[in-house]
């Protein structure tokens, strides 16, 4: 059954928790948190003292990714706040592989994510120490960018890998996911989608989320 992560940066942050608390109420397993620096990325969000807060009204699965430079600094921080998964981007990453140690060592769950123009490959060494796979299906920094038709062949490919290599960890994907383009990610091997102007700008949040899950069903 496929997951849906709600994406916070399309939520209303004047109102933060009454928004996140409708995505709750409607079923979504994950809470998808973008941490953005200004430098891995052009544009600013929102870092550990928000994710506390919303921590101690929430019960959902926090999915933290973090578009930042040196996401090692922070690692301890984000876990502190109430982080159940962190994605770190391979992009922003010397030490990949010590990095995903790093973030297990403090008993969570930990995930690679990868720019659309980054190949499967820089993953394929590490993919026995990941849990999660996020595959960007647009250029990460905002939302209600428009979906990348090339990357339903790399998700396709990297459930290829999955299945031949007898690996266990979920695949991802985050950007421009609505009604058209959930079935094709699905069906390609997707098992969590990440929405946030799809969910957060519709007229009914839960009617949103049933209609996803209805169109990969
Ligand atoms: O990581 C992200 C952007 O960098 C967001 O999670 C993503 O863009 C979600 O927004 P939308 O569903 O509107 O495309
Ligand atoms: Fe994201």
């Amino acid at each position: 059954m496929v997951q849906i992560a709600p994406s916070i940066l399309s939520a209303n942050f004047a109102n933060l928790w009454a928004h996140v608390a409708q995505v709750e109420a409607a079923g979504a397993e994950m809470l998808h948190i973008d941490v953005m620096d200004g430098h891995f990325v052009p544009n600013i969000t929102i870092g550990p003292l928000v994710v506390q807060a919303l921590r101690d009204k929430s019960r959902m699965t926090f999915d933290v990714h973090l578009m930042i430079t040196n996401p090692d600094q922070f690692i301890g921080e984000f876990v502190k706040a109430g982080a159940d998964i962190i994605s770190v981007h391979a992009e922003a990453c010397t030490h990949l592989h010590r990095t995903l140690q790093t973030i297990r060592n403090h008993g969570i769950k930990a995930a690679v994510a990868l720019n659309p123009a980054t190949p499967l490959t820089v993953i394929e060494y590490v993919l026995p120490y990941l849990d999660m796979v996020l595959l960007m299906t647009v250029n990460p920094g905002f939302g209600g960018q428009r979906f990348i038709p090339e990357m339903v062949e790399k998700i396709e490919r990297l459930n290829t890998w999955r299945r031949e290599r007898k690996l266990n960890f979920t695949i991802q994907v985050d950007g421009g996911i609505n009604q058209e383009t959930a079935p094709l990610v699905v069906k390609a091997g997707a098992d969590i989608l990440v929405a946030g102007s799809y969910i957060f700008g519709a007229a009914d949040i839960s009617t949103a989320i049933r209609s996803l899950r209805e169109r990969c069903g």
